[in-house]
């Protein structure tokens, strides 16, 4: 932009499906790629002046394993000309927001998205707690068919209310699906929705959903008012024998308190997707049978990468073009 200036977009991570699009980009701009393996060469690389120009950021999820958290010593040590990062995932909780506002960042996510293939994994995990299939599966692989005694007896989804704790795109979509299985739906998010967005869903405060839930499902962002929302004392708020299933960000829930409650029979059986210290999973859930355990799948789907990877880019196409978002986050303004 000005002075007859091609504008510059940095790459930090991989594209791995929207190559056209990607590359597509390159006739209104020019791409530069990080060459850092770690965050002190990523550090130097900005000090450097590589990255003098760029005017948006592509950061991927996995791009953490390069720069670490993007945090306030990163965001200051970007290039002036930076005026946007376009992140690809819903969650964006490895970018601190503020910094990047102090700085008149602007910054995007990927929002609904991910609600199908995010809430089918909850739906899977729903079922999959419920039913303690994770014992059987493991006696089966063990050459012990349905194991030495029977395994335990599972609970049909019929019936049971299953508080979602946060009903935004993939909250709702739960909703739907979790409506369909003969479940009653019970939610507490920030604010009410309307009926519309809300369909059969009964609005609870906070704590009515702890005591009422068969099932507690997190569907939040993670972020300083969410960080261990869940923790000992809501714990004790719940019904014995509670299922917890967690598709959001594993801090959400402190799972050192899970794991006790675990062990004190409070929850009968949890499906995780997400963890406090990924790729770390705390011993007293992987030692748990009665735990289903996923290495953070939620949008592991061909269509849902994909698309995810459309919306990024399609910022970056919006920031070049237009000097503006589309998706900004709730934090500066966005819906
Ligand atoms: O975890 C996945 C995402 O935030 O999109």
């Amino acid at each position: 932009m000005g002075g007859g200036m091609r504008s510059k977009a940095l790459l930090l991570g991989r594209i791995g499906y929207a190559n056209d699009s990607w590359k597509s980009l390159s006739s209104i701009a020019d791409i530069v790629e990080t060459r850092a393996r770690d965050r002190a060469e990523f550090l130097e690389e900005c000090r450097t002046g590589r990255f003098d120009g760029v005017l948006v950021i592509y950061r991927t999820f996995e791009s953490v394993d390069i720069t670490g958290r993007f945090d306030e010593e990163v965001v200051l040590s970007l290039p002036t000309s930076v005026k946007f990062v376009c992140h690809n995932g819903a969650g964006y909780d490895q970018v601190d927001v503020q910094a990047c506002s102090k700085r008149g960042i602007k910054l995007s996510n990927t929002p609904n998205v991910v609600n199908d293939s995010t809430a089918d994994t909850a739906m899977f995990l729903i079922l999959g707690a419920l039913r303690r299939l994770n014992v059987p599966m493991a006696t089966l692989r063990n050459g012990d068919w349905r194991g030495h005694r029977q395994p335990p007896l599972g609970h049909d989804p019929e019936g049971k209310t299953l508080g979602i704790l946060g009903m935004g795109g993939i909250g709702r979509n739960l909703s739907k699906k979790a409506e369909a299985f003969g479940m009653r739906i019970i939610y507490h998010n920030r604010c009410r929705l309307g009926k519309e967005r809300a369909g059969t869903a009964e609005y609870v405060t906070f704590e009515d959903l702890l005591e009422q839930s068969d099932i507690v499902s997190v569907n939040l962002p993670l972020n300083a008012e969410t960080r261990h929302i869940i923790s000992t004392h809501e714990f004790g708020q719940m019904k014995d024998g509670v299922v917890i299933v967690n598709t959001a960000r594993g801090a959400v829930i402190d799972e050192d308190a899970l794991v006790k409650a675990l062990d004190n029979g409070k929850v009968a059986s949890a499906g995780l997707d997400v963890y406090e210290n990924e790729p770390n999973i705390h011993p007293g859930l992987t030692s748990n049978p009665h735990v289903l355990l996923l290495p953070h799948m939620g949008t592991w789907t061909v269509e849902t990468q994909a698309a995810m990877e459309e919306k990024t880019i399609s910022n970056v196409r919006s920031a070049l073009e237009t000097g503006a978002l589309k998706d900004v986050v709730a934090e500066q303004g966005g819906l």
